[in-house]
């Protein structure tokens, strides 16, 4: 019996191995197949200032709120052009979808990615990566997983288009990081105990390797999604140099652990309706798989991760300075404004009122993507009957990204294909 636990564990330990190797040969190559090659030769050809569509009726509501007059007109016209850098692990698909939404609803012209969710990354962004793209096209929104690259993202939108982000505090991004994407970075298969996280954590070091791949979803994943070098020394002066230009590219950086004010920031600086910021947590993870970081464990993820936690600290401090203009007090009320229509929105679209278990949901175009080996992140059932004034909207706000992604007309089949062999194989 002593013998038997050892030589299964060996055996499980080698099906991973050469399953993940097949696996990873596999995407590779498919990788290679489906990325644009060509990167050279496209026309300078300057997008016009802006491409916003005239206001849809929508526009002329008379909804009382910031950006509008005690008479009900608008004090502002609502901004349609967005870059919406969509950062990992950061209530990004939750955004996401808000932003889906507004685009529907003001028939605005998204860039998307060709036949996956993300725009090839890690590698970074370029106009060529855009689904149907051709030279002196401009788009509304851009919002899909992407490396950021200022001078090719300037390239298909309008040059006054809003740039907006949104960051976590980085211990509890390296928590979620390493759960969903550990499986998919080899340099975790060394290790061994129950407690990854805290062994990885307690010596990086010993198991890191900048040149491993995908080695950047274990160190400063927001920085290297910036499009910057997550392994460079924290005290390089190029990271006050990113940074800074962080700053002047991005007019609004949202905190997910101040989501609600963060939307309704967001509100304020693009002249948007309180209805638009109406939203339900996704692609969150039930409780029982998130480690519980001790407060020694947080510290080293910081150290570990502290270019990504100067990030933190300066856009932690921009968006205090931000509520402080907007006033307290206003976006308490407005903070209150929101819980109540998200409560009401809860009340009518989800079955039981909360989300569940991927096992327990009923329709296969409401469960989300799931990481490698897991069944962790939950989702919802709709609720039957609901009236016909919110049957659309409810499906919309709880349907997951790439669900949502393939009604928007992107024929993800790189990541379906991916998603039968996991079926097949049971991973
Ligand atoms: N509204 C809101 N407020 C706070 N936190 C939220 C919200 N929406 C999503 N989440 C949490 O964000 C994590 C998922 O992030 P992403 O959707 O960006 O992930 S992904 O990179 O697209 O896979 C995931 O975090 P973890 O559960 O820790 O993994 C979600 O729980």
């Amino acid at each position: 019996m002593m013998v038997g636990k050892p030589v299964r564990q060996w055996r499980s330990v080698c099906k991973g191995l050469i399953l993940g190797g097949l696996l990873t040969t596999c995407m590779i190559l498919l990788y290679c197949l489906s990325a644009p090659e060509v990167h050279f030769g496209l026309q300078e050809v300057p997008v016009p200032f802006s491409c916003a569509h005239r206001p849809s009726p929508a526009h002329s509501s008379t909804i009382s709120n910031s950006s509008h007059h005690a008479s009900g007109q608008r004090a502002c016209s609502p901004k349609m052009d967005v870059m919406f850098l969509k950062t990992h692990k950061t209530a990004s698909s939750t955004f996401l979808n808000i932003l889906f939404r507004f685009g529907e609803k003001h028939h605005l012209k998204f860039a998307f990615p060709n036949s996956r969710n993300d725009f090839f990354y890690p590698s970074p962004f370029h106009r060529s990566q855009v689904k149907d793209y051709r030279p002196g096209m401009c788009f509304n929104i851009i919002c899909n997983h992407m490396r950021f690259n200022a001078a090719e993202v300037a390239n298909v939108l309008p040059a006054d288009a809003s740039y907006i982000t949104i960051l976590r505090d980085p211990a509890d991004l390296a928590e979620s990081s390493f759960h969903y994407f550990g499986r998919v970075v080899p340099l975790t298969w060394k290790l061994s105990g129950e407690d990854k996280l805290g062994e990885f954590l307690t010596d990086p070091e010993l198991y890191y390797d900048p040149e491993g791949f995908n080695s950047f979803y274990l160190k400063n994943l927001l920085f290297f999604d910036f499009g910057e070098d997550n392994n460079v020394d924290p005290h390089d002066p190029k990271v006050e140099v990113a940074i800074d230009a962080i700053a002047k590219r991005f007019q609004l950086v949202m905190l997910v652990e101040y989501f609600e004010e963060s939307l309704i920031l967001l509100k304020d600086a693009l002249c948007w309706d309180m209805e638009d910021l109406v939203f339900f947590k996704l692609n969150a993870r039930k409780g029982s798989t998130i480690s519980r970081l001790t407060p020694e464990l947080r510290a080293k993820a910081l150290e570990w991760n502290a270019i990504d936690w100067k990030l933190y600290q300066y856009f932690n401090g921009t968006f205090w300075r931000k509520v402080d203009a907007y006033g307290r007090k206003r976006m308490a009320k407005d903070v209150m404004e929101l819980h109540r229509r998200n409560a009401e929105m809860t009340s009518v679209c989800i079955e039981g009122g909360r989300a569940v278990d991927a096992g327990n949901i009923l329709e296969t175009s409401m469960q989300p993507w799931q990481p490698i080996g897991e069944k962790s992140i939950m989702g919802y059932n709709l609720k039957k009957n609901i009236d016909k004034v919110h049957r659309k909207l409810c499906r919309k706000m709880l349907t997951p990204e790439l669900q949502y992604l393939t009604d928007m007309g992107v024929n993800l089949w790189i990541t379906r294909l991916w998603g039968h062999i996991r079926e097949i194989i049971h991973w």
